[in-house]
């Protein structure tokens, strides 16, 4: 499967009491990836909404990703992002499967890239191209990042950081396989809003 388009990340806080009907209305517009985000700690509503997201993805065909939590995902069999404190690659690889999606924050490092392409990683994630409001404070990356990213490594790649229909055409152009969004898509006023963004974000690979 071509790992492309339009990469939707959850939010909590952002879908908070419109979280399915939300993610649908994105799936509706097309989505490769989609990460189910949660940082809090209440394990019985993960479980709870990542079934009804691995139940929707079916539905649409779509990949769903779980952050941070390998052993959820292994449970419901789907993938994982992991980032550079969330443990080691590897067995993470050995315990989902060479089937499962493994992607892996690289910040803006090249040779973190590198380290996660021997480990076995889908993707590679870079970060942040844009200021973030939903996760601050992460370092800055440059357009150059992914012009040596796509020369010298051979899995598709994710930026990540602010990234809005205004500001996303240059990833594209300098070689982004997957748009990672989650306020650039969730931040919209109602369902057809996030269903025209979502659109609008896979047109920006047909140009
Ligand atoms: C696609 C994608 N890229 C980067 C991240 C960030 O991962 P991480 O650094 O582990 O931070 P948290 O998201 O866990 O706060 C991501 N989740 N997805
Ligand atoms: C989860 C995450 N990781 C980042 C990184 O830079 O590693 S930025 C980020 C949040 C992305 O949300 P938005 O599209 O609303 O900026
Ligand atoms: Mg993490």
């Amino acid at each position: 499967m071509k790992l492309r388009g339009l990469y939707a990340i959850t939010d909590s806080t952002l879908l908070a009491g419109k979280f399915l009907s939300y993610v649908e209305a994105a799936l509706e517009g097309g989505v490769t990836l989609l990460q189910y985000r949660d940082k809090s700690s209440d394990e019985a509503r993960r479980l709870r909404e990542a079934e009804a997201l691995r139940d929707l993805c079916e539905r649409y065909k779509t990949q769903l990703i779980i952050n941070d939590d390998a052993e959820l995902a292994a449970r419901l069999n789907v993938g994982v992002h992991l980032g550079q404190t969330d443990g080691p690659l590897s067995p993470i690889r050995a315990l989902l499967g060479s089937k499962a999606i493994i992607g892996s924050t690289c910040h803006d490092q090249l040779a973190l890239a590198g380290q996660a392409a021997k480990e076995g990683a889908s993707y590679v994630a870079f970060g942040r191209f844009f200021n973030s409001s939903t996760k601050p404070g992460t370092p800055s990356c440059s357009l150059e990042l992914l012009d040596d990213a796509k020369r010298t490594l051979h899995l598709p790649v994710c930026a990540i950081g602010g990234i809005t229909l205004d500001n996303a055409a240059p990833l594209v152009a300098h070689g982004v396989d997957l748009l990672a969004v989650v306020h650039g898509l969730f931040g919209a006023e109602n369902t057809a809003e996030v269903t025209r963004r979502a659109r609008a974000f896979n047109e920006l690979f047909k140009a």
